[in-house]
């Protein structure tokens, strides 16, 4: 038996800039991961995001060095990837992402299965709810952004705030809520921009605009100011940043969180994620898991998109982010209704070329 894993760079174009309290995303570059046997082929994709992964470059060198130490004459169960490359990947999240769901891929389409019923999820599910992702912008711009997503089919919407003062953030979730009426809903995210000052006045207001949760509105760092702040006002605290740093465990024990957010790229890959979701719903019914991406191209959209069908009665998802994209690895399952398909051949499912025209994988390309 042979099985061999190689690697090639990409870079897709998000149509307009995404800006947030923390950064503003114009594009994204990572890896896709091809793992080959005799027989198959698995595809997986590492897309490293400043702040939140490893960079670019160390995405790169942790690839390199598994292409050069690979010596799995099968296709690898995650659990042998960590056990081989352990040293390597630990500080890599986003190529043990790439590199795990090409092995699931390979795994999953070898047991016929799609991706989300390999993880474990026990139902046929059609689809996952999702929410429209509106980036910071006047008050203006974010009402019709939400109205052309409410157009759309969206009945989630969730808005970067903490971009600007918290008066301007104020009347522009007031804004879009006279503009879409009262059945939508509503979530805001402050990724950690704020004071808990600013964020109880936030909160404060926030709650006659009808938002269901804030994420992230404290630093990563203050869990006691979350959990005082989830006390102070009905709004939601969902925790973000927080969950790249500080073990699930601990923030259920410091009941800091109504909402979870997963990003399977940020966990180091969907197994995590799927496992993250599954130890906190088990530990507290009551905190909610989100599987979001951190903008990705169509395999690592599609690779969060099962984990979100692995979880039952999941909540509306940060997944609908293909639509941000001006360019594309591949056509990723489409939102209808809310709605985001879920992939139902086998192992991820996305079929399709490279934006370049090249067929995925067939050749180890130059850099972009
Ligand atoms: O959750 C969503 O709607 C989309 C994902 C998203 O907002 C995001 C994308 C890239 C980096 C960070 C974040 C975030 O949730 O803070
Ligand atoms: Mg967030």
């Amino acid at each position: 038996m042979t099985c061999t894993v190689r690697f090639e760079r990409f870079a897709v174009a998000l149509s307009d800039p995404l800006t947030t309290a923390s950064a503003t995303i114009t594009r994204r570059e990572g890896f896709l991961v091809r793992i080959e046997t005799e027989t198959r082929c698995g595809i997986g994709e590492a897309t490293p995001l400043d702040g939140w992964t490893e960079s670019i470059e160390d995405c790169r060198a942790a690839l390199e060095r598994i292409e050069d130490g690979w010596t799995f004459e099968t296709c690898p169960s995650s659990h042998a990837v960590d056990a081989a490359f352990g040293d390597v990947l630990r500080s890599a999240p986003a190529a043990r992402h790439g590199l795990t769901l090409a092995c699931l891929d390979l795994r999953a389409k070898r047991a016929r299965q799609p991706l989300y019923r390999y993880l474990g999820g026990r139902e046929h599910i059609d689809s996952v709810p999702v929410n429209a992702t509106i980036g910071d912008g006047t008050v203006a711009e974010t009402v019709t952004a939400a109205e052309n997503a409410v157009d759309r089919g969206y009945s989630c919407l969730k808005c970067k705030v903490g971009a600007r003062s918290v008066t301007e953030d104020v009347s522009r979730l007031r804004a879009v809520r006279s503009a879409v009426g009262p059945t939508v809903e509503l979530r805001g995210d402050a990724n950690g921009a704020w004071s808990r000052k600013q964020a109880t006045t936030a909160l404060e207001a926030f709650e006659d605009a009808g938002v269901s949760y804030v994420e992230q509105p404290l630093a990563s760092t203050d869990i006691e100011g979350h959990a005082i702040l989830r006390t102070e006002t009905d709004i939601g605290v969902a925790l973000d940043e927080t969950v790249r740093t500080t073990s699930i465990t601990r923030v259920l024990a410091a009941r800091a969180a109504d909402v979870l957010v997963i990003k399977p790229m940020v966990l180091g890959g969907v197994d995590r994620a799927h496992a993250t979701a599954r130890l906190a719903r088990a530990v507290r019914a009551d905190v909610t898991p989100v599987v979001t991406t951190t903008i990705d191209a169509a395999y690592a959209r599609a690779g969060a998109i099962h984990v979100g069908a692995a979880i039952p009665n999941v909540a509306a998802c940060g997944l609908a982010t293909g639509e941000l994209l001006d360019t594309d690895l591949a056509c990723g399952p489409s939102v209808t209704r809310g709605q985001i398909a879920v992939p139902q051949t086998a192992g991820v499912g996305v079929r399709g070329e490279t934006a370049t025209g090249n067929s995925v994988g067939r050749s180890k390309a130059t850099d972009a």
